[in-house]
């Protein structure tokens, strides 16, 4: 199921002005990826143009190349919809559909492709509540609220909803930042099982999670405001931490600025 990401030269813009520029990157399958960088740096912009999400927004636009395993994202006949549905996403805060119960929540996708048959839904709900660690939690409350849920559950609900459809890859931006540090913990050790089945990519301003739950990281860096996000370097996350290339990095990471 995990594939590789490849990223040749994007840009991408907010009507005129280009939010980030220049970006080429190669995401290898079964890893987790962080980015990190300074606020403002396109981390979150760049993180939605792999699943063509970032042109939702009104005069938004991508340049360039997203390649998932050898299918070019953006290629003429490739139906967004679908890249949403193999690239999912999980967000800051913790959204699960407000009125719909835990059940509901997890099976709303499965819905949407066509599946009606119950002991399928039944199936895939358990099993990817199991695959969000959050079953025995909530196996005797299936008809709740999935909103009475703690945040913590709530984030990892919305993980099991990201999961029920089979994705390739699972985006997360700064899934934790809304969270305290038990369901931090609970978040980060699911990340570090998913990475068997998933390509994961995380936007993270904690440095130590960085350090904690990824295989590599990418520094991203502006030259000064209103300037582009350009990424600086990716390397083993290891090696950023420890022996960064780039003076920049080693000024971000050890709280120079940023
Ligand atoms: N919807 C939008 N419309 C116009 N400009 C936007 C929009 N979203 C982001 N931007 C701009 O794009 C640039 C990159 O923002 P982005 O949110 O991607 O950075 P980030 O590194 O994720 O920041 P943060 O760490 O603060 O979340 C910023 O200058 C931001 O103001």
């Amino acid at each position: 199921m995990a594939k590789r990401i490849d990223v040749a030269d994007l840009n991408a813009y907010y009507g005129p002005t280009r939010a980030i520029e220049g970006i080429s990157m190669t995401i290898e399958p079964r890893t987790v990826t962080a980015f990190i960088g300074p606020s403002g740096c396109g981390k979150s912009t760049f993180l939605r143009t792999l699943n063509r999400m970032h042109e939702v927004i009104p005069g938004a636009r991508v340049e360039g190349k997203v390649t998932l395993d050898d299918v070019d994202l953006y290629g003429a006949g490739v139906d967004p919809v679908a890249v949403r549905r193999s690239i999912g996403m999980v967000f800051q805060r913790p959204n699960p559909f407000p009125t719909m119960s835990i059940y509901e929540n997890v099976a709303a996708g499965l819905r949407l492709a066509g599946v009606k048959k119950k002991s399928e839904l039944d199936d895939v709900v358990e099993s990817s509540l199991k695959g969000a660690n959050l079953w025995k939690e909530v196996e005797n409350r299936l008809k709740k609220p999935g909103s009475g849920l703690s945040g913590g559950q709530q984030q990892r609900l919305c993980i099991a909803r990201a999961i029920a459809v089979s994705p390739d890859v699972l985006l997360m931006d700064e899934p934790c930042s809304a969270l305290d540090p038990i369901s931090t913990t609970a978040i980060e050790d699911l990340i570090s099982q998913l990475k068997s089945e998933y390509t994961i990519v995380i936007v993270t301003h904690n440095m130590q999670q960085a350090a904690r739950v990824s295989d590599r990281t990418a520094f991203f860096n502006i030259s000064g405001t209103g300037t582009p996000g350009r990424l600086i370097e990716i390397d083993d996350t290891s090696r950023i931490f420890a022996n960064p290339t780039e003076k920049a990095t080693e000024d971000y990471i050890t709280g120079r600025f940023g």
